[in-house]
């Protein structure tokens, strides 16, 4: 059985965090295991409170899981603090797994999921050791600093962000215009792909990122190289976006039952 790790915050409307997370690793046959770093109070509408696990008791978890499963690949989701980001990173580095990293800052609604001071630690302390960052494009503007209008800022930004020491950079288009949602992949070692797929017109994107990166750690998990694992990552949310399951009255959650039964062959060009 492949083991995966979410380590991430709670929402309660299980569209995004480790909820969607634990439904994704299901989704495609991975063995889920966890550990909370907050608990938020959310729905589609927004974060209405948030409850940060010490850093100690986020380490317990990690630690019991990894004492006794056989865990290979590990995402990491909202990481609130900057002493929660120091804690976890000192935890991974005694383990050999690929690391997911998405820099989850601010909910769909607004609310700051990463306290602004913990963004040096995000840089400096986590980004050296993960495998893959999937940021969007409000994420990797934050990370660089870099204001992001064109390709070549995209291009620019994702240099910068690979000189912090990871191995891959995922620059996820989805706040982008245009008909297709563009997502830009770039290797440390100078190999890049781009990645489009319509882009579907709907308010039902409340953990679209989540379920990215948690598709992309299952694949990993079982065992697929990098780059196959981003593609069939892309397959599985846009199978989720385009198969809308309607509920709550605001940024109602993607469908993980949908990359299963819908056709997904040809639906994400390779650029
Ligand atoms: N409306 C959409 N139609 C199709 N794909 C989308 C849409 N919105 C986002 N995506 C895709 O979903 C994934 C998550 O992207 P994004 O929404 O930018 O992340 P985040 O949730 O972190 O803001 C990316 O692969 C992106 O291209
Ligand atoms: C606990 C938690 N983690 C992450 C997100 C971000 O969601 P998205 O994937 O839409 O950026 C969220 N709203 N809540």
């Amino acid at each position: 059985m492949n083991i995966v790790m979410t380590i991430a915050g709670s929402d309660s409307s299980g569209g995004a965090g480790i909820q969607a997370d634990l439904k994704t690793f299901q989704e495609l046959g991975v063995y889920g295991t966890s550990a909370i770093t907050a608990l938020t109070a959310q729905n589609t509408l927004g974060v209405s409170d948030i409850l940060a696990a010490s850093p100690e008791f986020t380490v317990a978890q990690i630690q019991a899981v990894f004492e006794d499963l056989q865990v290979t690949a590990v995402k990491t989701g909202m990481l609130f603090s900057a002493e929660i980001i120091e804690a976890v990173t000192e935890e991974l580095q005694k383990h050999s797994v690929q690391l997911v990293v998405d820099p989850v800052m601010i909910a769909k609604g607004g609310a700051s999921l990463l306290q602004q001071e913990a963004i040096h630690a995000l840089k400096t302390k986590l980004l050296p050791i993960a495998t893959v960052l999937t940021p969007n494009i409000p994420e990797a503007e934050e990370i660089t600093g870099i204001q992001i209008e064109t390709v070549q800022d995209i291009e620019t930004a994702a240099k910068k962000i690979l000189a912090l020491g990871v191995q891959c950079v995922v620059m996820k288009g989805g706040h982008l215009e245009g008909e297709e949602a563009v997502d830009m992949v770039y290797f440390a070692d100078g190999a890049f792909f781009a990645m489009s797929s319509e882009r579907i017109n709907t308010k039902h994107t409340h953990g679209t990122g989540c379920t990215f990166s948690a598709a992309l750690t299952a694949f990993l998990g079982k065992g697929y190289a990098l780059r196959d694992a981003i593609i069939e990552a892309k397959h599985f949310i846009q199978a989720a976006i385009s198969h809308p399951l309607n509920i709550g009255n605001g940024h109602g959650p993607t469908n993980h039952f949908a990359y299963r039964k819908a056709q997904v062959k040809g639906q994400v060009k390779l650029h």
